[in-house]
């Protein structure tokens, strides 16, 4: 199971990082402006330098024709590394440059995914990730967990590499449905990570054992004890 986090918020990325096992970080242009305008290759270069060279790093192409997509694939590799996955929406021009690009090697996420036909054409242009939108597929009354659950089942039947990394997750809920539907990976925004572990039911299960434990050992911790 492979978890990212949908944020190129610096700190947040640097706490993740350390609390869970995070197999990397994915952006957008949408997720880069909450960050006011930075400068874009030397913040990328910056979460790099946090997740290292082993997490991936997911960064989205704004070209609308097929010739600037690869040349923002191309100025992306050139700038930050050749391990990036170029996020590329699949639509025409897209899944074309995703074919250009694959002949070269470039790992793909086939983002802005709201059909079970775009990830077959998605799959068969060989991308390594497959983004659906799941809330945004909700919104437009599409049910995304089947959705998940037929790409899942087209990747096993083609015997494909790709993997679906479900993202536009908005709960804890559709982050619990893209996995059991078969998503292997999901991107979570670090908002829903803290709701999700915020529950007041969670401190209200720490709160209730530290007061049984004081009442026998007083302020010692467990490592306190002679
Ligand atoms: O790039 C994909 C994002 O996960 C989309 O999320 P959103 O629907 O919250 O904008």
């Amino acid at each position: 199971m492979e978890i990212l986090v949908d944020t190129v918020n610096l700190a947040e990325i640097k706490k993740y990082h350390q609390m869970l096992n995070l197999s990397g970080v994915t952006s957008n242009p949408t997720i880069i402006k909450k960050e006011g305008h930075v400068d874009f290759f030397e913040h990328l270069r910056a979460i790099r330098q946090i997740i290292g060279p082993d997490k991936t790093l997911h960064v989205q192409a704004v070209g609308e024709t097929t010739a600037e997509i690869v040349a923002d694939a191309h100025r992306v590799l050139q700038e930050i590394d050749h391990d990036v996955y170029i996020k590329i929406p699949t639509d025409p021009a897209g899944l074309e440059a995703m074919k250009q690009l694959k002949k070269e090697n470039v790992h793909i996420t086939a983002t802005a995914i709201y059909t079970v036909f775009q990830g077959e054409l998605a799959i068969a242009a060989g991308a390594d990730y497959l983004a659906p939108y799941y809330n945004r597929m909700m919104n437009m009354n599409i049910d995304a967990a089947s959705v998940i659950a037929e790409l899942a089942q087209a990747i096993e039947m083609s015997h494909s590499q790709t993997k679906i990394l479900a993202a536009s997750l908005h709960n804890v809920a559709q982050v619990t449905s893209a996995l059991k539907n078969g998503a292997q990976a999901v991107t979570i925004g670090t908002d829903v990570i803290a709701a999700g572990l915020n529950a007041p039911m969670i401190a209200a299960a720490v709160h209730d054992f530290k007061k049984d434990w004081q009442s026998m050992y007083g302020e010692q911790t467990i490592a306190d004890l002679n």
